[in-house]
């Protein structure tokens, strides 16, 4: 039987001897590669973390200990110690396991999670609450040096610090986040003291003294600036930690079982606040994502034994590739192009444009907020910055849409990816609330095309609109369209008519136009002839054309890749009561009030009948009723 089989529960893990757990790593990378490898995942940040997670659930009691996992994409070795061997075959498949911590799936999974750097707050909210409640737990949070950056970890880092409650960060340092890791932390997390710098500013500190009485004033001048100098060098992570109050031990390596047992089990008897770095290597034990963890960070699935990632069927371009190339041809012909992304280069597809335009591209790592205030920085000076950024992680900057770019009616491009259900990562990625969040910001341009020919214009209407527009577009490929050379101005605020019919009509946004069309071929069998329309805007919406349409069928049907709540149909619906148009019944089809779950784009477009086949069956029942 092998080691695994054993492992049911962290209680088990305790049980094994010192001496199996090395093969028992061995193990658990094994399933991981092996799954990841079938259903695609997180495979580099999980492979890393084995012998740290490991070392955590030996020394530490969950679920009464908490471990709060930041992001939660590394959290594979710990799913598996914790009850859920036999089940990880199903990762982030429908119905299957999450890819991301889970409270509903296990005890052991104290926080939710998939976007980075809350871990830390989190924590200081068990600290604190389990101090209130007079209980004798450990809190740990795991935190990568990607989501380090983020704003909010050093929010947390000067509250937990200033509050020196009994908790204990684990800084999982692999010198990546997605891609290379950007800004000063990154570099400054490397340094270590080195007893030279301190031999030094010993041997100047004698000096000083032994200057004294003779030339004081000139001696103590030149002293103070080597020390000065000195200190800039030895300035290290540990200086950086313990002035935010926390305890720093480290750096240490986080693949030696042993020393992390022994050092974790040292910090445990602490009762402050303390941060112990520890220095891993991305994809770990599995040669091609050690050689390149940024592909293996997230991937598809590949061919285990060559690390060859196996691509879908289709041969059309991505939205995000057809985005990237158009950016570039947009920034050749208009110097004040510059582009941003927040630690996503390769997955908003700005990695060509950063080779083409090294000066006028900027990663500013995990920091939607700043990426976003950054932007309408640029925009007050006249440059036309396009942030390129998932559309769940602009969620994180919603003030700054609102209150920096919007207020000030700043020309900043938001190039909103993963638009609708991004599939396998869940309620956590699915883009399914930014109409909502973005419809009612005065000022806003809210775009969303039917297929990536499409999305080539918007982006080149973006240029041409002086005030903050978003173009908002799906994971995945396109339909293989012709992709018009020309790039061309979109009428604002003009819908397409696209398909004319007689019995009623269906409204559609981005994704679901084409959709729609199939339904209506669909319904047209059946003998329901029905206008489609190509709403192309959520704001401005194409008034008119909605209003003519409202003159001509009783009844509407609105259709879009976002909650219902507040999103497209919701404006159409305001516009015909505020028209005073109280008789038209409206349809509006759409995600529901709750969070999508994981699983394939097809299969949940599916379930919320968002297919030509369940859009063509409620549209029937709708226009027949
Ligand atoms: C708010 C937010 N922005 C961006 C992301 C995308 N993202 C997921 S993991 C990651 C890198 C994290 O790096 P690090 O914390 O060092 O973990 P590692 O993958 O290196 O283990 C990024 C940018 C996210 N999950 N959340
Ligand atoms: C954990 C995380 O936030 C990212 O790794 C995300 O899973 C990437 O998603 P895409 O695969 O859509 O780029
Ligand atoms: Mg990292």
């Amino acid at each position: 039987m092998s080691l695994l089989a054993q492992i049911n529960d962290p209680k088990d893990l305790k049980r094994l001897p010192d001496s199996s757990l090395a093969e028992l790593a061995q193990e658990i990378r094994t399933l991981i590669i092996d799954t990841c490898a079938s259903n695609g995942g997180h495979l580099a940040p999980s492979l890393g973390v084995v012998e740290l997670t490991l070392a955590l659930h030996r020394v530490f009691d969950s679920p009464q200990d908490k471990l709060v996992w930041d992001v939660g994409h590394q959290a594979y070795a710990h799913k598996i110690i914790c009850g859920r061997r036999d089940r990880f075959s199903t990762l982030r498949t429908l119905d299957g396991i999450s890819g991301f911590p889970k409270r509903c799936e296990s005890v052991h999974d104290v926080w939710e999670v998939g976007h980075s750097s809350t871990s830390l707050s989190a924590a200081t909210g068990f600290a604190v609450s389990r101090d209130l409640s007079r209980r004798k737990t450990k809190v740990v949070a795991v935190i990568g040096d990607g989501s380090m950056t983020g704003g909010i970890a050093f929010e947390a880092l000067n509250h937990a610090g200033h509050l020196n409650r009994d908790m204990v960060v684990v800084l999982n340092d692999n010198e990546m986040s997605i891609a290379e890791n950007v800004g000063a932390l990154s570099g400054f997390l490397s340094r270590t003291s080195s007893s030279e710098f301190i031999h030094r500013i010993k041997r100047e500190t004698e000096e000083f003294i032994r200057g004294i009485g003779s030339d004081v004033g000139k001696s103590a001048l030149k002293v103070a600036r080597k020390v000065e100098e000195s200190f800039k060098g030895l300035f290290t992570p540990a200086m950086l930690f313990q002035a935010f109050g926390f305890e720093y031990v480290g750096p240490i390596d986080g693949h030696d079982l042993p020393l992390l047992m022994e050092t974790l089990e040292r910090v445990k008897s602490f009762d402050n606040a303390v941060l112990v770095h520890v220095l891993t290597t991305k994809g770990k034990g599995y040669q091609p994502a050690e050689q390149n963890p940024a592909l293996f960070h997230g991937v598809g699935p590949f061919e285990r034994e060559t690390g060859k990632v196996l691509k879908g069927k289709g041969g059309a371009s991505s939205y995000t590739a057809i985005f990237g190339s158009v950016v570039s041809r947009l920034a050749e012909d208009d110097e004040r192009v510059v582009a941003i992304t927040a630690a996503m280069p390769d997955g908003t597809g700005l990695t060509p444009f950063s080779k083409q335009f090294p000066d006028r591209f900027f990663d500013v790592g995990i920091a939607e907020q700043h990426g976003v205030t950054f932007a309408a920085g640029l925009a007050a000076e006249g440059k036309r910055p396009v942030f390129a950024v998932y559309s769940s992680f602009l969620q994180r900057a919603y003030d700054e849409v609102l209150h920096d770019v919007c207020l000030q009616n700043l020309p900043v491009i938001f190039a909103l990816d993963r638009g609708g259900v991004v599939g396998s990562d869940g309620p956590t990625h699915h883009g399914v609330f930014d109409l909502s969040y973005l419809r009612h910001i005065p000022n806003m341009t809210l775009m969303a095309p039917k297929d990536e020919n499409e999305l080539q214009h918007m982006l080149k209407t973006a240029l041409c609109h002086d005030g903050p527009v978003a173009v908002r577009y799906p994971r995945g490929n396109g339909y293989g369209v012709p992709l018009d050379q020309e790039l061309r101005c979109l009428p604002m605020g003009k819908a397409e008519l696209l398909r004319s019919g007689v019995n009623g009509v269906i409204v559609a946004l981005g994704t679901m136009v084409v959709p729609a069309l199939e339904a209506a071929e669909l319904l047209a069998a059946e003998g329901i002839d029905l206008t489609v329309v190509n709403a192309r805007f959520v704001k401005p919406l194409d008034e008119e054309l909605l209003l003519e349409l409202a003159g001509r069928y009783p009844k509407i049907v609105t259709i879009e890749e976002n909650v219902l709540q507040g999103g497209f149909g919701t404006a159409v619906m305001e516009l015909y009561a505020d028209r005073g148009l109280h008789d038209r019944a409206v349809l509006r089809l759409g995600y529901p009030d709750a969070y999508i779950v994981q699983g394939e784009q097809h299969e949940l477009r599916a379930m919320h009948g968002l297919d030509p086949a369940g859009i063509a069956a409620k549209a029937a029942r709708f226009f027949r009723g």
